[in-house]
């Protein structure tokens, strides 16, 4: 088990992590997720020993790690580009971490073959890891990392230099792979498909500080607050008479006070729906049409249409609520 309590970075005047308190139980994987700035890789590289702590501890088995160097702690390492060393082939990368734990040769082989095995680069071993594409060498980067046998593997947005198909299908990878290796991991990241695919908890980071944490599920569809709500996507926010009607309409309990946070997904341009609204403007995205409506009764919203919808403004249409993309804050 990994304990942070009240962790606290400072850098002169700027509090960059905020006392932060965090378990991450063996074999679990847990995100961290928050904007770019709001002290994410500061936290990790505090964990790994790399960033002096300004206040509280941090734990691994009960032991605090408190005075104990970067490279006694064992965790793994694993940035956004790798950092392959340029001068070694693929299996001298991966190979790296067991030489210096004086693994004899033909063990190290073994092993190796195995590791490029389980991240999908069988054969590669030969290859110079400057002829790699980006994602070949992100997977060289965990086969390495990976080899050490880490007692917890940090990462740091480790696929957010890949582009958007090979992010998804590495994400997916990732996380069989953590999960067959029993891996313990911590990721860092903004991209909240990679803290989603990747992790079984979540715990969103805002100005230094947790703000929220829980299982992955969880955190994704009960914000705690209109700020977690905002950075995780919810565009829309309702209140009384408004979020009544809307709430109604999807089949939710009365909201009472509670704002309503909705997705644009919650709201969907369909004429079997039950709600009319009027086209403010439109915009296409890669797999639907982005909507700003003046939903009737309501006031301004933002809802999805799909690619052949007639959304010129002013357009009346209707509009189906589906209470999957809403949440009563
Ligand atoms: N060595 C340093 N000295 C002074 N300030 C620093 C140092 N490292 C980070 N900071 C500041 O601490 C804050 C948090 O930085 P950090 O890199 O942890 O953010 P982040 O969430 O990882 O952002 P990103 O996703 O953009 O990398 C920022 O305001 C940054 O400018």
């Amino acid at each position: 088990m990994l304990r942070l309590d009240d962790v606290t970075v400072r850098f002169g005047d700027l509090l960059a992590v905020d006392e932060v308190s965090l378990a991450l139980p063996e074999g679990q994987v847990l995100a961290v997720l928050g904007p770019s700035g709001c002290g994410k890789s500061t936290l990790l590289r505090a964990i790994a020993g790399l960033e002096d702590l300004s206040g509280g501890s941090v734990n691994l088995n009960g032991q605090d790690l408190a005075g104990v160097p970067t490279h006694r702690r064992g965790f793994a390492l694993m940035f956004q580009d790798g950092q392959l060393f340029r001068h070694l082939d693929v299996a001298g990368n991966v190979g790296y971490p067991l030489r210096l734990r004086g693994v004899d040769r033909s063990e190290a082989n073994a092993q190796v073959v195995d590791l490029l095995e389980t991240v999908g680069l069988p054969d590669y071993g030969d290859r110079d890891v400057t002829t790699l594409s980006g994602g070949e060498q992100q997977r060289v980067a965990l086969a390495r990392a990976l080899a050490a046998q880490p007692r917890v593997l940090l990462l740091d947005e480790p696929l957010s230099a890949l582009d958007r198909s090979l992010r998804e299908r590495l994400a997916g990878d990732l996380r069989g792979i953590l999960s067959a290796t029993h891996t313990t991991a911590l990721l860092v990241t903004h991209d909240h498909d990679e803290a989603f695919t990747l992790a079984d908890r979540m715990a969103v980071m805002l100005e230094g500080q947790i703000v929220q944490q829980g299982p992955t599920q969880t955190v994704w569809t009960e914000p705690v607050d209109r700020r977690v709500a905002e950075f995780l996507g919810f565009s829309t926010f309702l209140v009384g008479t408004p979020a009544e009607q809307v709430a109604d309409a999807a089949g939710l309990p009365n909201p009472s006070r509670a704002p309503l946070a909705l997705r644009r997904s919650a709201l969907r341009v369909d004429p079997d729906g039950p709600l009319h609204a009027t086209v403010r403007r439109a915009a296409a995205i890669s797999d639907a049409v982005r909507v700003d409506l003046e939903l009737d009764d309501v006031g301004p919203v933002e809802a999805l249409a799909p690619q052949d919808a007639v959304l010129t403004p002013g357009h009346r249409v209707r509009v189906l609520p589906d209470r999957a993309g809403m949440a009563l804050l």
